[in-house]
């Protein structure tokens, strides 16, 4: 199985921080990592090179084979589903839903060709439908929910069928039954063995859908553990990334985290 994300003793600099320390993390095609840490951690950051919109300082990174300065990264763009907060921020209000989603296939954001082919459509449609929301093609972003919307991001960033999928926080700020349902799609969509490569940042191992194989536990830029959930999410590898004693107990498919 080939990696499509490997970083390579990865370092970023700004304003004399190491936001990314010497970060060496490999993902392969048939994985789904969530990566957990504390606010200011390096997550986004992390996030953000995956998704080539940052370069390192030093060391060195493939994105899908490809490596990060050696490469085009416009021909990379379209082959990768990132969800961000910064991303949502710049969809206007008054978009329809519909064409939040099916612009992607050109790389963009905003109505710019007045004519889409059956095929955009259709596949707009389809994934709107997965995401539960195909009821809401009409309506324009600023109108939904929060839910609602974290659920249109994450059906425009699949929009390209890409290769990676980049999901930064997808359940922040949503209620408990938005999230419980959110993570479920998550999960299904995980266990779909024609899915992507998924990354997905988050705070909370609560919000680890079923399905997902990896987890990088991230501390101040460094890696602290990486490898496969069921041994790598343990008490001392946790409470050692988040800086305090934590429980960590597994059930049902689901994770749980406690003050120890
Ligand atoms: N341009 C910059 N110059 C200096 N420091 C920066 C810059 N951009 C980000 N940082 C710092 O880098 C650190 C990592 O930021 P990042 O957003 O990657 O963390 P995070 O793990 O995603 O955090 P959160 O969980 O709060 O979203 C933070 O301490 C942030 O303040």
């Amino acid at each position: 199985m080939s990696d499509v994300l490997e970083f390579a003793d990865v370092t970023l600099v700004r304003s004399g921080s190491r936001l990314l320390d010497s970060l060496t993390w490999n993902v392969a095609e048939d994985e789904r990592w969530v990566v957990l840490g504390p606010n200011g951690a390096g997550k986004t950051t992390l996030l953000q090179i995956a998704a080539t919109n940052m370069h390192p300082t030093s060391g060195k990174v493939w994105v899908l084979g490809e490596q990060l300065g050696a490469v085009d990264v416009f021909e990379l763009r379209p082959r990768i589903g990132l969800t961000s907060a910064a991303l949502a921020e710049r969809i206007r209000g008054d978009e329809w839903v519909l064409d939040v989603v099916r612009t992607a296939a050109y790389g963009v954001l905003g109505r710019w060709r007045e004519a889409y082919d059956d095929l955009d459509d259709s596949r707009a449609l389809e994934l709107l439908y997965r995401l539960g929301i195909s009821h809401l093609a009409g309506r324009t972003f600023g109108t939904l929910s929060e839910g609602e919307r974290k659920r249109t991001q994450i059906a425009r960033a699949m929009m390209s069928d890409p290769e990676l999928l980049l999901l930064d926080e997808p359940t922040a700020g949503l209620d408990l039954g938005g999230r419980e349902s959110l993570v479920a799609t998550l999960g299904q969509i995980a266990a779909d063995p024609a899915s992507p490569a998924t990354v997905l940042v988050t705070h909370h191992v609560e919000e680890i859908p079923a399905s997902f194989t990896h987890v990088l536990l991230l501390r101040s830029g460094k890696a602290v553990a990486a490898g496969p959930l069921g041994e790598t999410l343990t008490a001392e590898n946790l409470s050692a990334c988040f800086g305090l004693s934590l429980q960590v107990s597994y059930q049902n498919g689901r994770w749980n985290a406690r003050g120890a």
